[in-house]
């Protein structure tokens, strides 16, 4: 059966991200039930669980990313610092300003490393130096050093993690507050994905960061908090739900639920 469980966050932790009985359907299909959580301002929340229980369904409702899906329903509250994501007067494009997102496959603008950056921040209306914002964004996401030399060249001739740490350069150069990552490192070789991971920990203390990773040594390193969700057969059909919800030390040494116990220790997913 299909629950709705959240745990408080403790009073020190401010929440910037809300989920309240929050369920998606894609036509008649249900892509997640009932979920109610609060994401903590400026941690590393990491959403686990197996292929098609809901997580990449979930990150994309923080910033409206489902809207260009056709024939998707949504139900329940989200809000950002307090705000309704989906009241009237709440431009889509806005909140996709300041909740920003990254893909599984780095996908850089066919244009140079320099605009890559600069393009958005342009539309943007960014005032300021565009030298100076190219060259802070990208020693940011650890990339300077190695591009410096290639501002012109295009992004897509950078390798698979640099083009990685250049994408979310450019989603950093348009000053989100939140960042959402589907699987940023499942392309990545192991080095790549190394310099990802603490590039997270350094950037956590100005973003608030919610990935998506089936990698559970990479949840149980990387995340403050750590979200389980699972999809169970029910005489309902198939629904996918959030299990679990609890800083990523306690959800991955006592559990409560005997489902989390078996997926983090890779009994099944
Ligand atoms: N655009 C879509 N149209 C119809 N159904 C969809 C769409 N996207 C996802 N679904 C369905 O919604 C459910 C949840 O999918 P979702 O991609 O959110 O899960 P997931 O946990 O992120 O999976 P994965 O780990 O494989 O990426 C699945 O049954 C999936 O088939």
């Amino acid at each position: 059966m299909a629950r709705s469980i959240s745990i408080a966050i403790t009073p020190r932790t401010e929440t910037i991200l809300e989920a309240e009985n929050v369920s998606v359907h894609y036509g008649a299909v249900p892509a997640i039930q009932n979920v109610t959580l609060d994401i903590p301002k400026n941690q590393v929340t990491s959403f686990i669980g197996p292929s098609g229980s809901g997580k990449s369904t979930l990150l994309r409702c923080f910033n409206r990313m489902n809207d260009f899906i056709p024939g998707v329903r949504l139900s329940g509250k989200l809000k950002f610092e307090g705000v309704d994501l989906y009241a009237g007067d709440v431009d889509p494009v806005q909140v996709r300003r300041r909740i920003g997102m990254i893909f599984q496959r780095a996908n850089p603008l066919p244009k140079s490393v320099y605009e890559n950056i600069a393009f958005g921040a342009r539309v943007n209306g960014y005032p300021g130096d565009m030298d100076e914002l190219v060259e802070r964004t990208l020693r940011r996401a650890d990339l300077w050093d190695e591009v410096k030399d290639k501002l012109w060249q295009s992004g897509l001739s950078l390798s698979g993690g640099q083009q990685q740490r250049l994408c979310l350069a450019r989603v950093m150069a348009i000053e989100p507050k939140v960042l959402l990552m589907d699987e940023p490192c499942s392309a990545l070789d192991p080095h790549s994905t190394l310099q990802i991971e603490n590039l997270l920990t350094e950037l956590k203390q100005q973003y608030t960061i919610v990935i998506i990773t089936h990698n559970i040594q990479q949840a149980g390193r990387i995340s403050d908090w750590t979200a389980f969700f699972n999809s169970e057969v029910t005489d309902r059909g198939r629904l996918n739900h959030l299990v679990e919800f609890a800083p990523t030390k306690i959800l991955f040494s006592t559990p409560r639920e005997q489902a989390t116990q078996d997926y983090v220790s890779g009994r099944f997913g």
